[in-house]
């Protein structure tokens, strides 16, 4: 794929232990989570991975031909979010990476648009912050973090506010209602979607 690319990478290898059962494939109006991270991003990105792990890569075989199914590369395997975004980033040649995880069944084209409208060249990465609070991983990377995230993941540091504190990042505060919202919780299921 050529430089000055979109790439999308959707996080995909969580364990879901708080809500007890795969995120990924519990429903919204019919449709798995997951498809509306794939949904959000397709019309802008070039290609786009989804990054999962062992047990439930079988799982997403059935979608679409422009999306890759990889799991984490192997020294980084389930190391949370930021393994996730090194391996699509490792898998994807891009120059900017959206990002986002399968928790998150609200989210829109839009929120993507708006945050590429913050993008100059020197950027290492634009986070919203939705009712201040950061949202690290439905977000945009710049390539340029790449190896920046090997390191953290090489120190075992997981956070991606650790890695923030280390590059140039653009804060942007959005006033986004639902597209935000992400389930951790079968009560944040009852509560916010099920219809
Ligand atoms: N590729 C990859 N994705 C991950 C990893 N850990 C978490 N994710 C994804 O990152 C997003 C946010 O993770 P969490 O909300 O903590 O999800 P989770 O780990 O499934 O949930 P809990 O087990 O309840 O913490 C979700 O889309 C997860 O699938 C990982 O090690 N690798």
């Amino acid at each position: 794929m050529n430089k000055n690319s979109i790439g999308g990478i959707i996080l995909a290898g969580g364990r879901s232990r708080r809500f007890g059962e795969q995120k990924a494939f519990v429903e919204r109006a019919g449709l798995p989570f997951y498809h509306y991270a794939i949904n959000a991003m397709k019309p802008i990105v070039d290609s786009m991975v989804l990054v999962t792990n062992d047990e439930l890569i079988h799982r997403f075989q059935e979608t679409k031909p422009f999306l890759s199914i990889i799991t984490d590369v192997d020294n980084y395997a389930g190391l949370g979010p930021l393994a996730g975004i090194y391996s699509g980033m490792d898998h994807l040649d891009a120059e900017l990476y959206l990002v986002s995880p399968i928790d998150v069944p609200f989210i829109e084209t839009s929120v993507y648009h708006s945050l590429l409208n913050h993008f100059e060249n020197g950027v290492d990465a634009i986070i919203p912050v939705v009712k201040g609070k950061m949202q690290p991983i439905t977000s945009i990377f710049h390539q340029s973090l790449k190896s920046k995230i090997k390191d953290q993941l090489d120190q075992k540091a997981l956070s991606p506010k650790q890695l923030f504190s280390k590059a140039n990042v653009r804060f942007v505060e959005m006033d986004y209602d639902r597209a935000f919202l992400n389930i951790n919780y079968q009560a944040d299921y009852e509560q916010y979607v099920k219809e």
